[in-house]
Order: structure tokens, then sequence, then C-alpha cells
């Protein structure tokens, strides 16, 4: 059947992986900058210097979007391409860029979805000591107002931050994305800096009464014991606690679980919250949630070391989870189907993801603002006949559908991502997108079988997949 009118069928990037111009017009350096050039970080030394040049080919990218009847474009603003130091003076040559973007998206009846952080923290704020420490926060409340103030007239699609979960888990617990730290109480710190910056920023997009709704993207990661033993099902609810109550309740709720917040309390005294912190959590609810879902994790009980995953063929995995000495840890689902980086596929999931959330949340409004098949796609003939993730996709939307089906609001729904862009860890190998870019042809753009496909999904209103 067909989705409702004011649904909105888009599509998903991040500034870091499709923009390039690194060093350019004024920008300042990000985390990822900086991380991406140090030896061995990334797969085979990738790094987003130029990426797929997104920064000089915005016009004709978008011309490609609105070619495929995007009704709308989620993307993220680099915090300093705007604020080069991470505070104070403004690059004015930053601002108009998205400006530019903006505007060229609303002659196309594109309606813009503004992510506010996907992982590139300005250098200059690591270097005070980066999430880790309140002026951070601070600053990202005053990199907010500006992104409100200059981009508020025309944006109603607002999100703090993508994936908390990711950022932290990666930034310090398994050490491998910047600033590899290894230290799960300094990781429960900087999450609760991160929540307070998210707090911040929603009392101040309430106060300059911002035309519109605001709110967080969250890793969707339904999980499934591998045995019905009681080990395996105490394991399958402390992942559920860590991956999901911990990173939603705080902007859901406005409070932390209050099991896992008292252990963790006891066992390493943090999160530790300043005066006010709690009145912040508790006032400043999000207006939705955005879901990114790609696969769902099999739990058992982890009695010995945790294994950091990387794939079958020894490549880093950028989004391999972490299992926690002691509590679980993520196997392969002996009847599961899997890509060429372990990540199960299974539709199901993002059905039982959103019921779940709808579940613990109430009636939020949702909007799924990833779901895409990582894959190294076929070229027959000089063409890219990209059926794995023409399957993925259908799968998923007709899970979509079922969850919407049974009461779920569910918004929009963006695929990753639009564009063949640079997996953070995995370089340009692990293609996502609907629009392939040829690295040997200058970057050129050329449109994959699912480019057409998604176009008819689009014109149908999902009736055709
Ligand atoms: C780790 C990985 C991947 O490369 O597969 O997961 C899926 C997708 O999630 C996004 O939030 C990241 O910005 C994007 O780069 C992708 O990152």
């Amino acid at each position: 059947a067909a989705f409702p009118k004011d649904f909105l069928w888009g599509a998903a990037t991040a500034a870091y992986q499709v923009e390039g111009a690194h060093n350019e017009d004024g920008k300042g350096l990000s985390i990822w900058d900086v991380f991406s050039h140090l030896p061995g970080t990334t797969w085979q030394d990738t790094n987003g210097d130029v990426a797929v040049d997104h920064y000089h080919r915005m016009q004709e990218d978008v011309a490609l979007m609105a070619e495929m009847g995007l009704q709308s474009y989620r993307f993220s603003i680099s915090w300093p391409r705007l604020l080069p130091n991470g505070r104070g003076t403004v690059n004015e040559a930053g601002v108009k860029f998205y400006s530019d973007l903006i505007d060229t998206l609303l002659a196309h009846n594109i309606v813009p979805m503004i992510t506010l952080y996907h992982w590139d923290l300005p250098q200059a704020l690591q270097d005070e000591g980066g999430w880790e420490v309140r002026s951070t926060a601070h600053a990202f409340e005053e990199y907010a107002r500006l992104c409100y103030s200059r981009y508020g007239d025309r944006v109603k699609l607002w999100a703090t931050f993508n994936e908390t979960i990711v950022f932290i888990g990666h930034g310090y617990i398994t050490g491998s994305h910047p600033p590899s730290v290894r230290d799960p109480a300094r990781a429960v710190q900087a999450c609760h800096q991160v929540f307070i910056a998210h707090a911040l920023a929603v009392k101040a997009f309430r106060e300059m009464n911002v035309q519109g709704e605001i709110g967080f993207v969250n890793v969707l990661q339904p999980h499934t014991a591998l045995t019905n033993s009681p080990e395996d099902r105490i394991a399958t609810e402390i992942a559920d606690a860590i991956h999901t109550h911990w990173l939603y309740d705080p902007v859901l709720k406005g409070h932390y679980p209050e099991t896992l917040l008292a252990q963790t309390q006891a066992l390493w005294d943090v999160p530790r919250f300043e005066p006010g912190d709690d009145e912040l959590l508790r006032n400043n609810i999000c207006d939705f949630i955005g879901l990114n879902y790609y696969r769902r994790e099999t739990v058992v009980a982890n009695p010995d070391e945790t294994k950091t995953a990387s794939n079958h063929n020894g490549e880093p995995n950028s989004g391999a989870e972490f299992g926690f000495k002691d509590l679980f840890k993520f196997v392969r689902n002996p009847e599961g189907v899997y890509t060429d980086w372990d990540w199960e596929i299974w539709p199901q999931g993002l059905t039982d993801g959103i019921m779940m959330i709808k579940e613990r949340y109430g009636d939020i409004p949702m909007y799924i603002t990833e779901n895409g098949l990582g894959a190294k796609d076929p070229i027959i003939d000089g063409e890219i006949i990209d059926e794995p993730r023409i399957d993925y996709l259908r799968m998923h939307i007709d899970a979509m559908e079922k969850a919407m089906a049974q009461g779920a609001d569910v918004r929009g729904y963006y695929p990753w991502s639009f564009i063949d862009l640079l997996s953070w860890l995995n370089g340009y190998k692990k293609q996502y997108g609907f629009v392939y870019v040829d690295h040997q042809q200058n970057l050129a753009r050329k449109r994959k079988k699912s480019f057409f496909w998604y176009q008819n999904v689009i014109t149908t209103r999902g009736e055709q997949r």
C-alpha cells in the first residue's frame, strides 16, 4: 500500500564523509581530520581530505537528488567549518556553504534535515579535553545557537547528535575512533557531557523559538538471546540496558535508567552531575527520535575476555560492536544471513526495534534516519547493478510499514546513503549509495540501478518497491 502523503522519502549523508575541502575557505580541523592522518588508524590510510568533494560539487549533487525525486535530505554540519576554533570567531565562508546548500535544496522542494554533530568535533576543543569537560557542552550550545540564527528561518527538522554509542563507544571504550581512549568510566562521563550539550541545545532551540522540531539520532539495535538459558537472557537484558536504555532514556524520559545509573556510580563514581543537570535533562525532551537501523545483534553471556569485532576478512569493522567482560558479547546467529562486514541482514529487527521504542517511550514521532547495505557493488558492463541493496531496502520498507500498521508514528525514511562516501574506518570500499563515485574518473558521479528503483518508490509513494 502507499505511505501517507506527508511521509518523507529521503536519504542521508554526513559532512566528514562527503564534503572534503577539509582545510579550505577558513575551515578549522576536526578530530577526524587529525586522527585519520595518524598511521594505521584507517583502512589503507583513507581520510576525508577530499572525500567525494561534495563541497565543490554541491549543485550537481542536489540536482541528482532532485532527479531521484528526494523529498528530504539529511546532512550534517561540520562544526569547525563554521567555528574553526570551536567557539568565538565565525567563518562566514563556512556559514555560506550550508546556506547555499539549504537554498538549493528548497529550490528543488527538498526538505532539509540537519544533524549538528556527526562525530567531527573541532580539534581545538579536543585539545581542551573534548567531551570529557563541561566547556565543550557550552561551546556546543554556542554552535547550535549560531546554526539556529543562520538557518532556523528555512530548516524545520533538527537533530543534535548522531549515534552517541558509536562516537563515545569507539572514542572511549574500544579506542578505534578519536580520541582513542580505552576507559569505560571516562566514556560514561563523556557521554553525560554529550547529554548535557544536547539539553542545552534543545533549551536554546525553545528559547529562540525556532519554528520546527528538534530530536536526537541513535542506533536502533534490538537484541536476541542466542539460547533461552538464564545467563544468555540476563546478558541480553544488560545489552538492552547499555545499548538502548542508557542512550535513549535521558533524551526521551529526561533521566538515566535508575538501576544502571546506581551500578555505574557504585562501580566508577560516574556520571558525576553538576548542579542543575537533573533539571536540564528533565526539562528538554525531544520532539522526535531518529532511528538508525542496520542490524540486530545476537547476545550471549561473556565470562571471558571481550573481543572487539573485525570482519571475517580481517578488515576493521567500523560499526563493529564491543562486549563488556562478565556482562555480554555479540555472536553470529546460526540462522543469520550476513553482509561482507558481518552485519546480520534482519528486516524483522526494524519492526521489532520500532515497536520496542514505542513500548518504552510512548507515542514519540520517529524518523528512520539511516538504513542501508554496506557492500562492494557488482559492476556489469559498466553499470552498477546493486540488486542486493534494492532487496535490502525493499525488505526494510516492508518492515517499516508493518510497524506503522501497528500504530508507530514513523514520519520519514532516510536510507544511508545518498551517495557512495567515505566509511570512517573502511575507506571507499564499503559502498552505501544510490549514486556511485568513480575514484578513477575524478570522482565522477554515476546513477546505480537502485537510483532508478528508489525514484519509482518515491513516485508511487511506496506502492511500488
Ligand atoms: C560504521 C558505519 C559504516 O561505515 O558501516 O555504520 C553505518 C553508517 O552509520 C553512520 O552513522 C555513519 O556516519 C556512516 O559512516 C556509516 O558508518
